[in-house]
Protein backbone atom coordinates (compact mmCIF):
# COMPACT_ATOMS: atom_id res chain seq x y z
CA UNK A 1 0.00 0.00 0.00
CA UNK A 2 1.65 3.24 -0.98
CA UNK A 3 2.18 5.14 2.51
CA UNK A 4 0.19 8.10 1.72
CA UNK A 5 -2.46 5.81 2.12
CA UNK A 6 -1.32 4.27 4.93
CA UNK A 7 -1.22 7.78 6.88
CA UNK A 8 -4.58 8.74 5.50
CA UNK A 9 -6.14 5.45 6.94
CA UNK A 10 -4.35 5.85 9.91
CA UNK A 11 -5.82 9.46 10.26
CA UNK A 12 -9.24 9.01 8.64
CA UNK A 13 -10.88 9.26 12.21
CA UNK A 14 -9.88 13.27 12.63
CA UNK A 15 -12.85 15.65 11.98
CA UNK A 16 -10.79 18.74 10.99
CA UNK A 17 -9.40 19.27 7.86
CA UNK A 18 -6.70 20.97 9.64
CA UNK A 19 -6.35 18.09 12.42
CA UNK A 20 -5.81 16.20 9.08
CA UNK A 21 -3.35 18.10 8.03
CA UNK A 22 -1.12 18.09 11.19
CA UNK A 23 -1.13 14.74 11.88
CA UNK A 24 -0.21 13.89 8.33
CA UNK A 25 2.99 16.08 8.68
CA UNK A 26 3.52 14.23 12.35
CA UNK A 27 3.62 11.56 10.86
CA UNK A 28 5.45 12.09 7.91
CA UNK A 29 7.95 13.77 10.10
CA UNK A 30 8.28 10.41 11.99
CA UNK A 31 9.02 8.78 8.61
CA UNK A 32 11.61 11.18 7.43
CA UNK A 33 13.55 10.89 10.67
CA UNK A 34 13.80 7.03 9.89
CA UNK A 35 14.87 7.84 6.24
CA UNK A 36 17.63 10.63 7.50
CA UNK A 37 19.11 8.30 10.28
CA UNK A 38 19.64 5.60 7.96
CA UNK A 39 21.18 7.84 5.38
CA UNK A 40 23.07 9.58 8.04
CA UNK A 41 24.42 6.45 9.53
CA UNK A 42 25.54 5.61 5.50
CA UNK A 43 27.50 8.93 5.22
CA UNK A 44 29.45 8.29 7.81
CA UNK A 45 30.63 4.58 6.50
CA UNK A 46 33.34 5.94 5.30
CA UNK A 47 34.64 3.27 2.06
CA UNK A 48 37.13 0.66 3.17
CA UNK A 49 38.24 -0.73 -0.23
CA UNK A 50 40.58 1.65 -0.68
CA UNK A 51 41.90 0.73 -4.14
CA UNK A 52 43.06 3.06 -6.56
CA UNK A 53 43.31 3.60 -10.24
CA UNK A 54 46.71 4.21 -11.29
CA UNK A 55 47.26 7.31 -13.01
CA UNK A 56 49.55 9.46 -14.72
CA UNK A 57 48.70 12.41 -14.68
CA UNK A 58 49.58 13.32 -18.09
CA UNK A 59 47.50 10.27 -19.60
CA UNK A 60 44.50 12.38 -18.93
CA UNK A 61 45.48 16.09 -17.91
CA UNK A 62 47.32 18.51 -19.17
CA UNK A 63 48.74 20.43 -16.29
CA UNK A 64 47.70 24.67 -16.67
CA UNK A 65 49.03 25.74 -13.25
CA UNK A 66 49.66 24.85 -9.65
CA UNK A 67 47.13 27.48 -7.88
CA UNK A 68 48.07 27.07 -4.53
CA UNK A 69 49.73 24.51 -2.08
CA UNK A 70 48.36 24.17 1.32
CA UNK A 71 50.27 21.88 3.88
CA UNK A 72 48.86 18.51 2.52
CA UNK A 73 48.01 18.86 -0.93
CA UNK A 74 48.83 20.77 -4.20
CA UNK A 75 45.56 22.34 -5.94
CA UNK A 76 46.55 22.07 -9.56
CA UNK A 77 44.21 23.61 -12.21
CA UNK A 78 44.31 21.08 -15.05
CA UNK A 79 42.45 20.75 -18.71
CA UNK A 80 40.82 17.38 -18.85
CA UNK A 81 42.29 16.17 -22.37
CA UNK A 82 39.00 13.89 -23.26
CA UNK A 83 36.62 16.42 -22.99
CA UNK A 84 38.46 19.93 -22.68
CA UNK A 85 37.15 21.12 -19.79
CA UNK A 86 38.96 23.13 -16.99
CA UNK A 87 39.32 20.23 -13.63
CA UNK A 88 41.18 21.17 -10.49
CA UNK A 89 43.17 18.05 -9.16
CA UNK A 90 43.83 18.44 -5.45
CA UNK A 91 47.14 16.12 -4.76
CA UNK A 92 47.62 15.19 -1.31
CA UNK A 93 51.29 13.81 -1.08
CA UNK A 94 51.70 10.04 -0.04
CA UNK A 95 53.78 10.58 2.84
CA UNK A 96 51.88 13.32 3.92
CA UNK A 97 48.76 11.45 4.21
CA UNK A 98 47.20 8.00 4.38
CA UNK A 99 45.26 6.51 2.00
CA UNK A 100 42.27 6.17 4.51
CA UNK A 101 42.48 9.70 5.80
CA UNK A 102 42.52 10.85 1.70
CA UNK A 103 39.52 8.50 1.24
CA UNK A 104 37.81 9.75 4.05
CA UNK A 105 38.18 13.55 2.74
CA UNK A 106 37.17 12.29 -0.67
CA UNK A 107 34.27 10.76 0.96
CA UNK A 108 32.44 13.78 2.83
CA UNK A 109 33.80 15.83 -0.02
CA UNK A 110 31.64 13.79 -2.54
CA UNK A 111 28.90 13.14 -0.84
CA UNK A 112 28.39 16.93 0.70
CA UNK A 113 29.04 17.83 -2.82
CA UNK A 114 25.16 18.39 -3.58
CA UNK A 115 25.08 21.31 -0.91
CA UNK A 116 25.08 24.67 -3.33
CA UNK A 117 27.27 26.55 -1.02
CA UNK A 118 29.55 23.53 -0.68
CA UNK A 119 32.38 22.62 -3.39
CA UNK A 120 31.60 20.02 -5.70
CA UNK A 121 34.06 16.96 -6.38
CA UNK A 122 33.69 14.18 -8.83
CA UNK A 123 33.38 10.99 -8.84
CA UNK A 124 37.37 10.80 -9.93
CA UNK A 125 40.04 9.67 -7.73
CA UNK A 126 43.38 7.94 -8.81
CA UNK A 127 47.00 7.82 -7.16
CA UNK A 128 50.00 8.29 -9.00
CA UNK A 129 53.76 7.34 -8.18
CA UNK A 130 53.69 10.44 -5.73
CA UNK A 131 49.79 11.69 -4.76
CA UNK A 132 46.62 10.55 -3.89
CA UNK A 133 44.64 12.96 -6.30
CA UNK A 134 40.85 13.71 -6.36
CA UNK A 135 38.91 16.04 -9.04
CA UNK A 136 37.11 18.73 -8.57
CA UNK A 137 35.52 22.17 -10.00
CA UNK A 138 37.04 25.14 -10.20
CA UNK A 139 36.58 28.03 -8.51
CA UNK A 140 37.50 31.24 -10.95
CA UNK A 141 38.52 34.08 -8.20
CA UNK A 142 40.30 31.50 -5.17
CA UNK A 143 39.78 31.92 -2.24
CA UNK A 144 38.15 34.88 0.78
CA UNK A 145 41.75 35.55 2.01
CA UNK A 146 42.77 37.41 -1.93
CA UNK A 147 39.65 39.34 -1.23
CA UNK A 148 39.66 40.49 2.32
CA UNK A 149 41.45 43.90 2.27
CA UNK A 150 42.97 45.68 5.63
CA UNK A 151 39.45 47.54 6.62
CA UNK A 152 37.39 44.39 5.36
CA UNK A 153 34.85 43.85 2.74
CA UNK A 154 31.39 46.11 2.49
CA UNK A 155 28.75 45.03 5.22
CA UNK A 156 26.59 43.81 2.38
CA UNK A 157 29.15 41.37 0.64
CA UNK A 158 29.51 39.82 4.64
CA UNK A 159 25.86 38.97 4.74
CA UNK A 160 25.74 37.53 1.88
CA UNK A 161 29.09 35.40 2.49
CA UNK A 162 27.32 34.43 5.82
CA UNK A 163 23.92 33.33 4.55
CA UNK A 164 25.72 30.88 2.09
CA UNK A 165 28.60 29.62 4.66
CA UNK A 166 25.92 29.27 7.92
CA UNK A 167 23.66 27.01 5.12
CA UNK A 168 26.24 24.98 4.29
CA UNK A 169 27.68 24.66 8.10
CA UNK A 170 23.91 24.16 9.18
CA UNK A 171 23.75 21.33 6.29
CA UNK A 172 26.83 19.57 7.62
CA UNK A 173 25.66 19.82 11.33
CA UNK A 174 22.32 18.19 10.67
CA UNK A 175 24.46 15.07 9.16
CA UNK A 176 26.54 15.52 12.93
CA UNK A 177 30.16 16.18 10.52
CA UNK A 178 32.18 19.09 11.86
CA UNK A 179 34.04 20.80 9.34
CA UNK A 180 36.94 21.94 12.17
CA UNK A 181 38.88 23.72 9.77
CA UNK A 182 37.05 26.95 8.90
CA UNK A 183 39.17 29.90 7.88
CA UNK A 184 38.96 32.34 5.29
CA UNK A 185 41.31 29.79 2.66
CA UNK A 186 38.33 27.41 2.84
CA UNK A 187 36.13 29.44 0.91
CA UNK A 188 36.41 29.70 -2.43
CA UNK A 189 34.73 32.51 -4.25
CA UNK A 190 32.92 32.32 -8.21
CA UNK A 191 31.59 35.16 -8.04
CA UNK A 192 32.82 38.72 -7.27
CA UNK A 193 29.92 40.12 -5.24
CA UNK A 194 30.09 37.22 -3.26
CA UNK A 195 26.56 36.14 -4.26
CA UNK A 196 28.20 32.62 -4.55
CA UNK A 197 30.43 31.26 -2.49
CA UNK A 198 31.25 27.68 -1.72
CA UNK A 199 33.08 25.86 1.34
CA UNK A 200 35.82 23.59 0.65
CA UNK A 201 39.05 21.67 2.37
CA UNK A 202 37.25 18.60 4.34
CA UNK A 203 40.50 16.77 5.41
CA UNK A 204 39.56 17.61 8.99
CA UNK A 205 35.83 17.35 8.87
CA UNK A 206 35.11 15.16 11.62
CA UNK A 207 31.79 13.26 12.92
CA UNK A 208 30.82 14.70 16.13
CA UNK A 209 31.15 12.98 19.32
CA UNK A 210 34.53 11.36 18.01
CA UNK A 211 37.86 12.17 20.07
CA UNK A 212 40.61 14.10 18.20
CA UNK A 213 43.92 15.48 18.76
CA UNK A 214 44.01 19.41 17.90
CA UNK A 215 44.65 20.88 14.67
CA UNK A 216 47.90 22.31 14.40
CA UNK A 217 47.76 23.14 10.88
CA UNK A 218 45.25 26.33 11.10
CA UNK A 219 45.74 29.75 12.55
CA UNK A 220 45.57 29.60 16.58
CA UNK A 221 43.66 33.04 16.50
CA UNK A 222 40.78 30.60 14.70
CA UNK A 223 40.95 28.04 16.98
CA UNK A 224 38.12 28.46 20.30
CA UNK A 225 38.92 28.55 23.90
CA UNK A 226 38.30 24.47 24.83
CA UNK A 227 40.35 23.30 21.96
CA UNK A 228 43.42 26.37 22.36
CA UNK A 229 43.05 24.82 26.14
CA UNK A 230 43.92 21.29 25.19
CA UNK A 231 47.53 19.83 25.84
CA UNK A 232 49.65 18.17 22.61
CA UNK A 233 48.88 14.58 22.98
CA UNK A 234 45.86 14.85 24.32
CA UNK A 235 42.27 14.57 22.58
CA UNK A 236 39.09 16.45 22.96
CA UNK A 237 35.71 15.04 21.82
CA UNK A 238 34.41 16.97 18.38
CA UNK A 239 31.56 19.14 18.77
CA UNK A 240 29.65 21.47 16.41
CA UNK A 241 30.58 24.76 18.52
CA UNK A 242 33.87 24.67 17.17
CA UNK A 243 32.87 25.58 14.01
CA UNK A 244 30.44 28.61 15.25
CA UNK A 245 33.17 29.98 17.03
CA UNK A 246 35.53 29.47 13.48
CA UNK A 247 32.44 31.12 11.58
CA UNK A 248 32.14 33.68 14.23
CA UNK A 249 36.01 34.63 13.85
CA UNK A 250 35.54 34.40 9.84
CA UNK A 251 32.73 37.27 10.15
CA UNK A 252 34.36 39.35 12.11
CA UNK A 253 37.43 39.16 9.66
CA UNK A 254 35.08 40.03 7.08
CA UNK A 255 33.75 43.08 8.56
CA UNK A 256 37.43 44.52 10.06
CA UNK A 257 40.25 43.21 7.94
CA UNK A 258 41.94 41.74 11.23
CA UNK A 259 40.91 39.05 13.64
CA UNK A 260 39.39 40.10 17.40
CA UNK A 261 41.95 38.27 19.12
CA UNK A 262 45.49 36.16 18.61
CA UNK A 263 44.22 33.61 20.89
CA UNK A 264 41.25 33.04 22.72
CA UNK A 265 43.38 32.74 25.66
CA UNK A 266 41.88 34.87 29.00
CA UNK A 267 45.00 34.88 30.39
CA UNK A 268 47.56 35.62 27.97
CA UNK A 269 45.74 37.82 25.77
CA UNK A 270 44.25 40.91 26.53
CA UNK A 271 41.85 41.63 23.72
CA UNK A 272 39.90 38.28 24.62
CA UNK A 273 40.16 38.74 28.25
CA UNK A 274 38.41 41.86 27.37
CA UNK A 275 35.90 40.56 25.54
CA UNK A 276 35.31 37.28 27.93
CA UNK A 277 34.29 39.93 30.75
CA UNK A 278 31.90 41.60 28.45
CA UNK A 279 30.45 38.23 26.91
CA UNK A 280 30.01 37.39 30.51
CA UNK A 281 28.29 41.16 31.73
CA UNK A 282 30.76 41.17 34.64
CA UNK A 283 31.53 44.79 32.93
CA UNK A 284 29.25 46.82 30.16
CA UNK A 285 32.36 48.32 28.80
CA UNK A 286 32.31 47.38 25.69
CA UNK A 287 35.66 45.69 23.93
CA UNK A 288 37.84 48.49 21.73
CA UNK A 289 37.96 46.35 18.92
CA UNK A 290 33.88 45.45 19.45
CA UNK A 291 32.75 49.06 19.13
CA UNK A 292 32.30 49.53 15.56
CA UNK A 293 29.28 47.19 15.71
CA UNK A 294 25.64 47.64 16.14
CA UNK A 295 23.89 46.62 19.47
CA UNK A 296 22.02 43.60 17.12
CA UNK A 297 25.79 42.61 16.37
CA UNK A 298 26.89 42.46 19.33
CA UNK A 299 24.41 40.30 20.83
CA UNK A 300 25.05 38.07 18.00
CA UNK A 301 29.09 37.80 18.63
CA UNK A 302 28.14 37.64 22.51
CA UNK A 303 26.06 34.23 21.80
CA UNK A 304 28.77 32.93 19.09
CA UNK A 305 31.67 33.92 21.13
CA UNK A 306 30.40 32.79 24.30
CA UNK A 307 33.06 30.93 26.39
CA UNK A 308 31.34 27.99 27.26
CA UNK A 309 30.81 26.11 23.81
CA UNK A 310 27.44 24.24 25.78
CA UNK A 311 26.01 28.15 25.86
CA UNK A 312 26.86 28.48 22.04
CA UNK A 313 24.67 29.88 19.45
CA UNK A 314 23.96 27.73 16.36
CA UNK A 315 25.43 28.69 12.98
CA UNK A 316 22.16 28.93 11.61
CA UNK A 317 21.48 31.57 14.39
CA UNK A 318 23.56 34.13 12.51
CA UNK A 319 20.47 34.02 10.22
CA UNK A 320 18.63 35.64 13.15
CA UNK A 321 20.48 39.24 12.33
CA UNK A 322 20.92 39.35 8.96
CA UNK A 323 18.45 41.88 8.53
CA UNK A 324 19.80 43.98 11.04
CA UNK A 325 22.49 46.96 10.58
CA UNK A 326 25.95 45.23 11.52
CA UNK A 327 28.34 48.01 11.49
CA UNK A 328 28.04 52.00 13.04
CA UNK A 329 29.55 53.48 11.03
CA UNK A 330 30.38 52.85 6.98
CA UNK A 331 32.77 51.02 5.93
CA UNK A 332 34.59 52.21 3.08
CA UNK A 333 34.26 50.02 0.27
CA UNK A 334 37.55 48.12 0.01
CA UNK A 335 36.75 46.40 -2.65
CA UNK A 336 35.03 46.87 -5.90
CA UNK A 337 32.22 45.08 -6.32
CA UNK A 338 30.71 47.00 -9.33
CA UNK A 339 28.59 45.73 -12.29
CA UNK A 340 31.44 45.52 -14.36
CA UNK A 341 32.81 42.97 -12.29
CA UNK A 342 29.41 40.69 -12.07
CA UNK A 343 29.11 40.96 -15.98
CA UNK A 344 32.98 39.32 -16.66
CA UNK A 345 31.31 36.77 -13.84
CA UNK A 346 28.90 35.72 -15.49
CA UNK A 347 30.96 34.60 -18.42
CA UNK A 348 33.51 32.76 -16.22
CA UNK A 349 30.58 30.72 -14.28
CA UNK A 350 29.05 29.77 -17.58
CA UNK A 351 32.21 28.51 -19.06
CA UNK A 352 32.84 26.89 -15.76
CA UNK A 353 29.56 25.23 -15.00
CA UNK A 354 30.08 24.12 -18.60
CA UNK A 355 33.61 22.18 -17.93
CA UNK A 356 31.68 21.07 -15.24
CA UNK A 357 29.10 19.40 -17.25
CA UNK A 358 30.64 18.28 -20.24
CA UNK A 359 33.43 16.37 -17.18
CA UNK A 360 31.01 14.70 -15.23
CA UNK A 361 29.50 13.25 -18.60
CA UNK A 362 32.17 11.58 -19.86
CA UNK A 363 33.05 10.17 -17.07
CA UNK A 364 29.49 8.92 -16.34
CA UNK A 365 29.47 9.06 -12.89
CA UNK A 366 26.46 11.66 -11.78
CA UNK A 367 23.44 12.31 -12.89
CA UNK A 368 22.49 15.71 -13.87
CA UNK A 369 19.41 16.18 -11.64
CA UNK A 370 16.64 18.74 -12.93
CA UNK A 371 13.67 19.83 -11.14
CA UNK A 372 11.34 17.76 -12.68
CA UNK A 373 13.35 14.55 -11.92
CA UNK A 374 13.85 16.14 -8.03
CA UNK A 375 10.10 16.50 -7.89
CA UNK A 376 9.25 13.14 -8.93
CA UNK A 377 11.21 11.80 -6.31
CA UNK A 378 9.73 14.19 -3.63
CA UNK A 379 6.33 12.89 -4.73
CA UNK A 380 7.05 9.57 -4.84
CA UNK A 381 8.92 10.05 -0.77
CA UNK A 382 5.43 11.17 -0.09
CA UNK A 383 3.92 7.83 -1.83
CA UNK A 384 2.20 9.92 -3.98
CA UNK A 385 2.78 8.07 -7.66
CA UNK A 386 2.44 10.19 -10.84
CA UNK A 387 -0.25 8.85 -13.41
CA UNK A 388 2.09 7.95 -16.36
CA UNK A 389 -0.77 7.62 -18.72
CA UNK A 390 -1.73 11.16 -19.17
CA UNK A 391 1.15 14.29 -18.98
CA UNK A 392 -2.15 16.69 -18.17
CA UNK A 393 -2.44 14.47 -15.34
CA UNK A 394 1.29 14.83 -14.23
CA UNK A 395 1.50 18.23 -14.58
CA UNK A 396 -1.70 18.88 -12.41
CA UNK A 397 -0.46 16.59 -10.04
CA UNK A 398 2.88 18.30 -9.55
CA UNK A 399 1.18 21.52 -9.34
CA UNK A 400 -1.30 20.54 -6.28
CA UNK A 401 1.82 18.89 -4.87
CA UNK A 402 3.68 21.96 -5.34
CA UNK A 403 0.75 23.97 -4.22
CA UNK A 404 0.65 21.46 -0.85
CA UNK A 405 4.04 22.34 -0.41
CA UNK A 406 3.64 25.66 -0.40
CA UNK A 407 0.76 26.21 1.71
CA UNK A 408 2.49 23.90 4.45
CA UNK A 409 5.97 26.23 3.56
CA UNK A 410 7.66 23.38 2.55
CA UNK A 411 9.49 24.86 0.23
CA UNK A 412 12.57 22.55 -0.64
CA UNK A 413 14.90 24.79 -2.80
CA UNK A 414 16.38 26.68 0.38
CA UNK A 415 17.33 25.43 4.11
CA UNK A 416 17.80 28.52 5.56
CA UNK A 417 15.41 29.99 8.39
CA UNK A 418 14.63 26.85 9.37
CA UNK A 419 13.68 25.13 12.92
CA UNK A 420 15.18 21.61 13.07
CA UNK A 421 12.14 19.73 12.20
CA UNK A 422 11.78 21.48 9.31
CA UNK A 423 15.64 20.93 8.40
CA UNK A 424 14.95 17.55 9.04
CA UNK A 425 13.05 17.30 6.03
CA UNK A 426 14.85 19.52 3.92
CA UNK A 427 18.28 17.32 4.22
CA UNK A 428 16.38 14.25 3.55
CA UNK A 429 14.84 16.04 0.61
CA UNK A 430 18.31 17.08 -0.50
CA UNK A 431 19.65 13.55 0.04
CA UNK A 432 17.74 12.03 -2.25
CA UNK A 433 18.77 13.63 -5.13
CA UNK A 434 22.56 11.53 -4.14
CA UNK A 435 23.97 10.10 -7.19
CA UNK A 436 23.09 6.59 -7.03
CA UNK A 437 26.67 5.56 -7.85
CA UNK A 438 28.09 6.70 -4.71
CA UNK A 439 26.54 3.81 -3.09
CA UNK A 440 29.28 1.42 -4.32
CA UNK A 441 31.06 2.24 -1.15
CA UNK A 442 28.21 1.18 1.26
N1 LIG B 1 38.61 24.02 -6.50
C1 LIG B 1 39.44 25.02 -6.31
N2 LIG B 1 39.45 26.08 -7.15
C2 LIG B 1 40.29 27.11 -6.94
N3 LIG B 1 41.16 27.18 -5.91
C3 LIG B 1 41.21 26.16 -5.05
C4 LIG B 1 40.36 25.03 -5.19
N4 LIG B 1 40.60 24.18 -4.18
C5 LIG B 1 41.56 24.74 -3.43
N5 LIG B 1 41.93 25.93 -3.94
C6 LIG B 1 42.99 26.82 -3.39
O1 LIG B 1 43.98 26.01 -2.80
C7 LIG B 1 44.12 26.32 -1.40
C8 LIG B 1 44.46 25.06 -0.62
O2 LIG B 1 43.44 24.09 -0.81
P1 LIG B 1 43.04 23.07 0.34
O3 LIG B 1 42.61 23.86 1.54
O4 LIG B 1 42.05 22.11 -0.22
O5 LIG B 1 44.45 22.38 0.59
P2 LIG B 1 45.05 21.84 1.96
O6 LIG B 1 46.43 21.36 1.73
O7 LIG B 1 44.10 20.88 2.58
O8 LIG B 1 45.07 23.19 2.79
P3 LIG B 1 45.51 23.42 4.30
O9 LIG B 1 46.85 24.07 4.20
O10 LIG B 1 44.46 24.33 4.83
O11 LIG B 1 45.53 22.11 4.99
C9 LIG B 1 42.79 26.96 -1.02
O12 LIG B 1 42.94 27.84 0.08
C10 LIG B 1 42.43 27.72 -2.29
O13 LIG B 1 43.12 28.96 -2.34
Amino acid sequence: MKSYQRIMIKISESKSESSIINQFCKTLHHSTQRRLSSTVSLLHKIPTDCELPFLNFSDEYDIDKTIAEGNFAKIFLTNHKPTKSCVVLKAVHMELTSVKEFIKEYHYNYQLSHHPHILSCYQVKFRTNDYYVFAMEYAPYGDLSCHVSATGIPESCCKKISDQISSALGFMHLKSLVHRDLKLENILVFALDFSRVKLCDFGATTRQGVLVHRNNNTWISFLPPEVLEVLRNERYVVKSSCDVWQFGIIIYICLTGSSPWQSANWVKDTKYCAFMKYQQRETTKIPESFKKFTPRLLRAFRRIFDHNEEDRAKVTDIMKYIKDKWLNTKLSQSRSTSNVVNTSFRVVRRTSDHDSIRYINHKESRQTVDEKGRLKRLMSTFGIQQDKSSSTNQDASEIRVIQWLQDNELNFKRYDHLDDDDLDLKYWEKEETLPTTSSKYY
